[in-house]
């Protein structure tokens, strides 16, 4: 609906008034450690470790809200730029809150759209939460389901080896993590088919990169969460206080609230943390979270804010000379960490291919879409990250989340369509603090379009890159061969394809 009313040139949603009073984020500091007040010594140890001498101004705000009286008791919207470590801002006071808990199980679930963006959030977690005796588990079909529901659920101690009632061992199948780290397809397998996984416990709910989880339904994941915890708090309330040894130690704790500042009230709710770079503000999106009285935490007044560190330059071009413009632009970056996304996966494998045919660039270059297997895509960021790889060629599936340490520039080889796309794009640099650049290559008719868009992030200044025209025509012998051995490489894929078919 937002990127719709984008497109035709509105963004006259009706806010909703709990939006209308945020708190603003750039009123913070960044905080010391050792100034931060509750900060359990175990987790400031574990920060430090993780090389983490302050909390960034989103992190002092979340756990301002989250910590100490009053903890938790609004839902948490936090819209704050790509790169300014919303992670930490929910991890940090979601491992404090539990390190006090009794008994394990699942009280907090966190869920991400993709599969990459979940494995780099577990490791946060898991820099922090085995500290205070927590831990953590991912669930996102990286590993057989056989190998994570063992990763998840603890095996029964049955006596003796010989459990003689099915029923008595389906009960005592328990929940091995304290956090879970969530895409939805896989939550959704474990809550239909995983025996002993329960979400009956469950405290805090974040969800990350809220408007793009709640663009799609993925198998109703939202409500079926929503409901299941629901219902646990239905079934216990009416007991609540009259049969405490039938509930077991677990339920009694939850009842109770005892962890979580709820003492005296008989059914504590799910706290919801939701976050994004672009938040939603569409009021039929936002009904579906089902906030409590939630608080409004963004960064300034501007709807979408860029990194401070970020700059944008356009590249104008020819559309049949884009690709040479590339090169000479990946030239003078010189072996430089840089992501080059594409508008579809199709043009991000053929854009990879032929730069790979171009010798000049004497730089790794790999692709990144959802076209390739997970696996080939987890090994491609693996030595990105190392730098083995100096240019990703990305579709989408890399714009969001992903945290690639030293990439300084992004080029968008196509105009991205909106604003939101721009941002999360550009936003794969200019990380915490650092500087960084983001190119678009634009045909001079796409000009006054990219102009707009950029108007929506408050960015007017958005200086010519000058390529020099001569590194361009230097390219054109090299080009014209690569170009060649490109449509020999698409018609021999298209053959293998081809027999591929006929043999199933
Ligand atoms: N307090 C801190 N001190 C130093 N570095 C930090 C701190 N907090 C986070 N970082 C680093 O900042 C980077 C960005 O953090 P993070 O990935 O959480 O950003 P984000 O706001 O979630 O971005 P995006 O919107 O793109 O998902 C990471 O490399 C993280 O390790």
């Amino acid at each position: 609906m937002e990127e719709a009313a984008e497109r035709k040139g509105s963004s006259s949603l009706p806010v909703l008034p709990w939006m209308r009073n945020p708190i603003d984020i750039s009123t913070f500091d960044v905080c010391p450690l050792n100034l931060l007040p509750f900060l359990d010594p175990r987790l400031e140890e574990a920060l430090q470790k993780m090389g983490i001498a302050s909390l960034f101004p989103v992190q002092v705000a979340v756990w301002q809200e989250t910590i100490g009286p009053g903890s938790f008791e609004r839902d948490l919207c936090i819209n704050s730029p790509t790169g300014s470590g919303k992670t930490l801002a929910y991890a940090l006071p979601i491992v404090q809150m539990l390190s006090s808990r009794a008994v394990k199980c699942l009280r907090a679930l966190v869920v991400l759209p993709t599969r990459d963006l979940a494995v780099q959030v577990k490791e946060v977690f898991a820099a922090l939460a085995p500290a205070v005796g927590l831990s953590v588990g991912l669930a996102v079909g990286q590993s057989s389901i056989a190998d994570e529901i063992s990763e998840l659920i603890k095996k029964p101690n049955v006596e003796g080896g010989i459990c003689y009632d099915p029923e008595d061992f389906s009960q005592k199948l328990q929940g091995s993590v304290d956090i879970l780290v969530a895409t939805p397809g896989r939550l959704m397998d474990h809550v239909s088919n995983t025996k002993g996984f329960t979400l009956e416990h469950l405290s805090y709910l974040v969800v990350d990169e809220t408007d793009r989880l709640l663009r799609e339904a993925y198998q109703s994941w939202l409500p079926t969460v929503l409901q299941v915890a629901q219902c646990c708090n239905d079934n216990i309330f009416p007991f609540a206080g009259n049969y405490p040894s039938t509930f077991g130690s677990l339920k009694t704790i939850r009842r109770s609230g005892v962890e979580r500042g709820f003492r005296g009230k008989s059914c504590p709710r799910l706290v919801k943390m939701v976050l994004s770079a672009t938040l939603t503000q569409d009021p039929s999106k936002l009904s579906q979270l089902d906030l409590h009285h939630p608080l409004f935490l963004t960064t300034g007044e501007k709807r979408y804010q860029l990194p401070e560190q970020l700059k944008s330059f356009k590249v104008i071009c020819e559309s049949k000379l884009k690709p040479l413009y590339l090169v000479a632009l990946l030239q003078s970056l010189q072996g430089d960490k840089c992501i080059v996304f594409t508008s579809s996966v199709e043009s991000t494998h053929r854009l990879c291919t032929l730069l790979n045919f171009i010798s000049d660039l004497k730089v790794e270059i790999k692709e990144y879409s959802r076209l390739q297997r997970q696996s080939i895509r987890s090994k491609t960021l693996k030595s990105f990250r190392a730098g083995k790889i100096r240019v990703l060629v990305s579709s989408d599936a890399m714009a969001r989340g992903m945290d690639v340490e030293e990439v300084r520039n992004v080029i968008n080889y196509d105009m991205p369509p909106y604003i939101k796309t721009y941002i999360h794009r550009a936003g794969r640099t200019a990380r915490a603090g650092q500087s960084g650049r983001c190119f678009t290559l634009l045909h001079k008719d796409e000009v006054k379009r990219f102009k707009k868009l950029l108007h929506k992030a408050d960015n007017n200044s958005c200086p010519l890159y000058p390529i020099p025209l001569q590194s361009v025509e230097s390219l054109r012998s090299i080009y014209t061969s690569a170009l060649e051995k490109l449509k020999e490489s698409v018609e021999s894929e298209m053959h293998r394809k081809r027999k591929v078919q006929l043999k199933n």
